[in-house]
């Protein structure tokens, strides 16, 4: 049987240590790291996930702030909110729930995050860094992905991947950071023609399509290692919901281990959120104090 690598486990096991380091960084700086997490409209999904990354927040000491906005708010507003949030001093991340509604624009959000709290690492400058290997801030799913990948393979070397999606999110980051280990990484998408065929050829496998069930079985080679980060919402015969992956999951017994869904890449996304708003503390302590100077003159 294919081994399941718990996403669940390895969380606790990091957010263990992170508790310690956060108790460290706050005596050492008379403040917790903090978050600020923005959350605009009342999309049901995006609701729980914010109270969950606030709930864990507090379990490894972080302090955080939420800021909620109705679905009408505009673009204007949310921008002054991010301004005053990447001055605060007191804010080390700032984490503004995807998907906004349609008359705000995103990428002008994003870009308008300070690079320096920028813990989802969306905005341009920690992509640009992630491409070109040269630091920055991770995104957080493509992080916890590439955690629990490397427990069940330490060397990636010379392993060829394939990646189903291209998000910005998930698809094209885990890809940079597949070849940054030096795997052989092919990038597709739910059309690629010989889709089967390409994952056949796979030591691992990331799905990250968004559509349940669309890995099969006879995908998988023998021993390959499979990365489920599908969250497909469904409802079962007996009208209770539950989510499911990209994989289907009773198909895969053949391959060398997997990521389960829940349980796998979605409690590292969060864990892996408070590890870089605790990185985002730390780099803006260490940074020159103009940074600080110039919020109070600005
Ligand atoms: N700016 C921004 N940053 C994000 O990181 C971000 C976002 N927007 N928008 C939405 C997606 C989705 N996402 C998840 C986080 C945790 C789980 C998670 O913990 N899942 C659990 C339980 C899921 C459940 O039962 O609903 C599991 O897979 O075991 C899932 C999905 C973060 N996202």
């Amino acid at each position: 049987m294919a081994r399941l690598i718990s996403g669940t486990a390895t969380a606790e096991r990091l957010m263990a240590g992170l508790a310690t380091d956060v108790a460290d960084f706050s005596r050492a700086h008379g403040m917790a790291p903090t978050l600020a997490a923005v959350l605009v409209g009342d999309d049901p999904a995006s609701r729980i996930y914010v109270r969950r990354k606030i709930e864990q927040c507090r379990k490894v000491g972080l302090g955080s702030i939420e800021h909620r906005h109705g679905a009408d708010c505009s673009e204007a507003e949310l921008l002054a909110l991010i301004d005053r949030l990447n001055r605060d001093p007191k804010v080390h991340g700032i984490l503004v729930q995807l998907p906004l509604p349609p008359q705000i624009d995103s990428a002008k959000v994003l870009d308008a995050i300070d690079p320096m709290k920028d813990v989802d690492g969306f905005h341009p400058v920690n992509v640009g860094r992630l491409s070109t290997g040269t630091g920055g801030l991770i995104p957080c799913t493509p992080m916890g992905c590439m955690m629990l990948l490397q427990s069940e393979l330490p060397e990636l070397r010379g392993k060829s991947a394939v990646v189903i999606g291209k998000s910005n999110i998930v698809g094209k980051p885990v890809a940079l950071l597949l070849l940054e280990q030096g795997c052989t990484v092919t990038v597709c998408n739910r059309h690629t023609v010989n889709l089967p065929d390409l994952c056949r050829q796979a030591d691992i496998i990331v799905a990250a399509a968004g559509r349940a069930g669309l890995v099969r079985g006879d995908w998988v080679k023998p021993g390959a290692v499979i990365i489920d980060v599908g969250i497909n919402r469904i409802v079962g015969p007996d009208g209770k919901g539950g989510i499911v992956g990209d994989v289907t999951a009773e198909e895969i017994g053949h391959a060398a281990a997997f990521t389960p869904v829940p349980g796998g890449v979605g409690p590292m996304t969060i864990a892996c959120l408070l590890l870089n708003t605790l990185q985002a503390a730390r780099a803006l302590r260490a940074a020159p104090d103009i940074r600080i100077s110039d919020a109070a003159y600005s």
